[in-house]
């Protein structure tokens, strides 16, 4: 299969300490790569090195970051700033945090489908209900019609997708996408999201702590230590017979029988 996305020898650094060092992984049409590794070890910044969202703090040292034949590093600012949220989508950790609190849900979605030129009002508001239908909402002119806080996180994070999917995404980031989410929800907005991501060929790029859960939705892993891709292989290989120690240390450091509790801070390896 031929990359979609082809990041290579990526290395950021803020201020003088690079995060990210000389990472490469590529993610195919309609595949899940999960990218695991323990806390502040890059994974956050490699995602948002891809969306263009790095902190202004952040320097791109070294690399390539390729989205089909386009280096979305080489692409001046105008041309690039139309793929984020359209071409490459993202589900952020905490639904919550990427709506407005004082709109309402259906105004916001209104906003975004317009920004991104998808036709008059009336057009619109059927996109937005189509779209929530499409990813298993009851109800969605009750949902339209309400603010944020009156929705549960997992209702939160479907809008997110349906708004997503109504875009059309070629790649979808998808950083710690149920960590605030309760564990009923979890499970059922992963297989949301991954069944929508294959149905469309859409690649993923699944950021998370929980190896279990990336066991369960990733077709292929790469394993993050210190900003430095340290594995990378078939999920089910990595995950049952790691070939490095790092990657031996993070499922050792899983406590048994809770699959999905984040892991423990991992030993020196
Ligand atoms: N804006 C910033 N300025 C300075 N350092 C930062 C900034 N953002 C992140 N870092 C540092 O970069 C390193 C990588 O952070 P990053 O968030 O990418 O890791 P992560 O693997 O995604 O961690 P987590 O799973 O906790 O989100 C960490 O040491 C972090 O402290």
């Amino acid at each position: 299969m031929s990359a979609l996305l082809a990041i290579e020898g990526l290395t950021v650094a803020y201020g003088a300490v690079p995060v990210v060092r000389d990472a490469s992984l590529a993610v195919a049409a309609g595949e899940v790569l999960g990218l695991v590794g323990e806390s502040g070890s890059g994974k956050s910044t490699l995602g948002m090195a891809v969306l263009g969202l790095l902190d202004p703090a952040a320097r791109v040292e070294a690399g390539r970051i390729m989205l089909g034949s386009d280096d979305l590093l080489a692409l001046p600012p105008a041309s690039r700033r139309p793929l984020c949220g359209s071409t490459i989508a993202l589900i952020p950790q905490e639904p919550m945090a990427a709506l407005n609190p004082t709109l309402r849900i259906g105004r916001q979605l209104d906003l975004v489908l317009r920004q991104h030129g998808k036709g008059n009002a009336g057009a619109r508001r059927r996109l937005a209900e189509d779209a929530l239908a499409s990813v298993m909402i009851a109800d969605p002119p009750r949902i339209l019609a309400s603010y944020p806080f009156q929705l549960s996180g997992g209702q939160l994070q479907r809008v997110l997708i349906a708004l997503a999917f109504a875009l059309g995404p070629k790649l979808i980031i998808a950083d710690e996408p149920t960590t605030a989410l309760d564990m009923s929800a979890q499970g059922a907005v992963l297989d949301l999201l991954v069944s929508r991501a294959r149905d469309e060929g859409a690649g993923v790029l699944l950021i998370s702590h929980n190896l279990p859960l990336v066991r369960r939705y990733a077709d292929r892993v790469a394993v993050m230590r210190r900003g430095a891709i340290v594995e990378s292989g078939m999920a089910a290989d990595v995950l049952a017979a790691p070939r490095h120690a790092y990657t031996s240390a993070l499922i050792a450091a899983l406590p048994a029988n809770t699959p999905q509790r984040t892991p423990l801070p991992v030993p020196e390896v």
